[in-house]
C-alpha cells in the first residue's frame, strides 16, 4: 500500500476533504499539522519547499507531492472509489467543486476582513454587497442540484468527494452563522449536511477530530 502523509495546518480547512477520505477508505495516512510559527516545524521553514508556496501538500511514498486541495482530493477518491462512477459523473463532481471555489472567493474575503479586525461597517458592507449575493447564487445551484437529483447526495446516487468538499463548508458557515433557521434553501442544505456527516465510518472522525472555525 503506498504511503501517503498529507500535510496542513492544524485546521478542518482545505485539507479536511481529503482526511474524510481517508477514514472512509480505512487507509492510513500521516495527519503532519504544522504549526503556524515559533517551531521548528514552523510554515516559515516549510514554505519554499512545498510546489506552490501553500499547504495542503500530499506526499506519496515519499516521491511525489500534490500541491492544492482539489487535485489531492481528486487524486484520492480515483482511487478510493469516491470520484463518480463513471467520466460524466467524474466531471460533475468537478463542476460542482469548482463552484464552490468561486464561491469561496467571497466567503475568504468576509473571514479575512474578520480576522483583520475591521470595522463593522465595513464588515457588513462586505456581508450583504459581496457574500450574500455569492452565497445566494451558490445556495441555489446546490438546492437545485439536490432536488432534481432526488438521492440526496449532489452527483449520481452515492457518496463523492464533491459531497465531502460541500457539506464541510456547510458546517463551517453554519458554525460562522451564515444558515438561517427562516430559510427553506438553508435549512435543505443543513439537512443535506447532515445527511453526509452521518455516513457509517465518517461518523467517528467528525466525533472526535478537532473542530475549528474553518
Ligand atoms: N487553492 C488552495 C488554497 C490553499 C491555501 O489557501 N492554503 C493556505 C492555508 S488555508 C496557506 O497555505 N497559507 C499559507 C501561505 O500562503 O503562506 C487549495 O485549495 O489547496
Amino acid at each position: 500500500m503506498p504511503q501517503y502523509k498529507l500535510t496542513y495546518f492544524d485546521l478542518r480547512g482545505w485539507a479536511e476533504p481529503a482526511r474524510q477520505l481517508f477514514h472512509l477508505s480505512h487507509t492510513p495516512y500521516d495527519d503532519v499539522r504544522v504549526p503556524m510559527a515559533d517551531s521548528e516545524r514552523s510554515w516559515e521553514k516549510l514554505k519554499d519547499t512545498t510546489p506552490f508556496g501553500q499547504l495542503p501538500v500530499l506526499n506519496v511514498d515519499g516521491k511525489f507531492d500534490i500541491p492544492q486541495s482539489a487535485a489531492i482530493c481528486r487524486y484520492l477518491a480515483r482511487k478510493f472509489g469516491y470520484a463518480g462512477k463513471d467520466e460524466q459523473e467524474e466531471a460533475w463532481a468537478d463542476a460542482i467543486v469548482d463552484q464552490y471555489k468561486d464561491f469561496s472567493v467571497a466567503f475568504k474575503t468576509l473571514i479575512f476582513a474578520a480576522r483583520a479586525g475591521k470595522p463593522q461597517d465595513e464588515l457588513l458592507k462586505i456581508r450583504y454587497e459581496i457574500f450574500n449575493p455569492s452565497r445566494d447564487a451558490y445556495f441555489g445551484i446546490l438546492d437545485g442540484i439536490l432536488k432534481k437529483n432526488k438521492s440526496g447526495y449532489l452527483v449520481g446516487d452515492g457518496l463523492t468527494w464533491a459531497d465531502l468538499v460541500i457539506a464541510d463548508n456547510l458546517h463551517s458557515l453554519e458554525k460562522l452563522k451564515a444558515l438561517d433557521d427562516d430559510n427553506e434553501v438553508h435549512q435543505n442544505l443543513k439537512k443535506y449536511k447532515e445527511k453526509i456527516y452521518s455516513t457509517p465510518d465518517l461518523e467517528d472522525h467528525i466525533a472526535t477530530r478537532m473542530d475549528t472555525e474553518v
